[in-house]
């Protein structure tokens, strides 16, 4: 009756590796154990573990090729985890899973908070939503994090195309007019953990209640911000980088288009989180001087 954690390989599954560990015995699962577009191997393995907490980090997360793959991101975004959330109703497991700003339509000039109205512009987004959707619906108890720009040592981020880019390439030029806050995948994790102590491991919520929680780091920027602050910390040139940080051009969206619409304000207000739980949302910054640290001593 421990932990069962879907999606142990990606960014921010790696981090619940670690964080969820001594909260209570933990099963990890990657693709290899359980593929989530198979709602009767989730239903088997759920049924083998007889988890306390379901924790799901696994997701369809290919923003751009999910808008020609529709019914793929709906398999593994709305469908898996409604199947997740229909085996924790069954047997009173709580279930925590993670969503995205890609809900919102970025249209707000203010930071979104949990009640504003949702309105996706990708299929990525509309998938997202549909596995909240689906959770709230099933009557299961449940934790949902909205969250945003994730990076994480693990796996594949904005971060590591940067530093790629930025050693291939003579110049780069990054949008400037989408807003939001990198969030490390580090910090979700212990921000998981430290809810669901708080919580005693979801004993302190009632059944079928289900609740829903914006994650996001401090200090919001542009994407044009978010990677001239990562060749700045990564020493630009003296670092052996190809240019500086200032060198890093910013143009609007319009200049580099994408499969799928993304929102221009993603910056999300945390503060039920912080309220709520008594925690306190640092700036994702000392994230990425360690992270940019452990890359430089492998
Ligand atoms: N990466 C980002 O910038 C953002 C991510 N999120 C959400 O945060 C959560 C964690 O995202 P990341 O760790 O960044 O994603 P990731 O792409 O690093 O990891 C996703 C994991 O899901 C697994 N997966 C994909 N299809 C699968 C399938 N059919 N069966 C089993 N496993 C499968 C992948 O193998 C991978 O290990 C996701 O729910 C994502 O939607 C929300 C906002 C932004």
């Amino acid at each position: 009756m421990g932990i069962l954690l879907l999606g142990k390989d990606g960014q921010l599954g790696w981090e619940l590796q670690r964080a969820l560990a001594p909260l209570a015995p933990l099963v990890a699962c990657g693709r290899g154990e359980c593929d989530l577009s198979d709602p009767a191997a989730l239903r088997v393995l759920v049924a083998a573990a007889r988890p306390a907490v379901i924790v799901n980090a696994a997701a369809y997360t290919a923003v751009d090729k999910a808008e020609s793959d529709a019914a793929t991101a709906h398999a593994i975004n709305a469908e898996a985890p409604r199947v997740l959330a229909e085996c924790a109703a069954a047997s009173g497991a709580l279930l925590i899973h993670y969503s995205t700003d890609y809900v919102y339509d970025g249209k707000k000039s203010a930071p979104y908070v949990e009640t504003d109205a949702v309105a996706p512009q990708s299929v990525y987004g509309r998938s997202k939503l549909a596995g909240e959707e689906g959770i709230r619906a099933s009557g299961a108890r449940s934790l949902v994090f909205r969250t945003s720009w994730v990076f994480g040592e693990h796996g594949g981020n904005f971060v590591r195309t940067v530093l790629r880019l930025a050693r291939e390439r003579d110049s780069l030029s990054v949008v400037d007019d989408q807003v939001g806050s990198p969030t490390p995948a580090a910090l979700i994790a212990d921000v998981t953990a430290a809810a669901l102590l708080r919580l005693d491991l979801g004993r302190r919520l009632g059944d079928g209640e289900s609740r829903l929680y914006h994650l996001a780091a401090a200090n919001p920027l542009s994407w044009c911000g978010f990677a001239r602050r990562i060749v700045e910390l990564a020493g630009g040139r003296a670092g052996g980088l190809r240019f500086d940080a200032q060198a890093i051009r910013a143009i609007p969206s319009a200049e580099y288009p994408t499969p799928a619409r993304r929102p221009a304000n993603s910056r999300l207000d945390c503060s039920k989180l912080a309220a709520d739980f008594d925690l306190h949302l640092p700036d994702w910054q000392p994230y990425l001087q360690r992270m940019l640290a452990q890359i430089v001593a492998r």
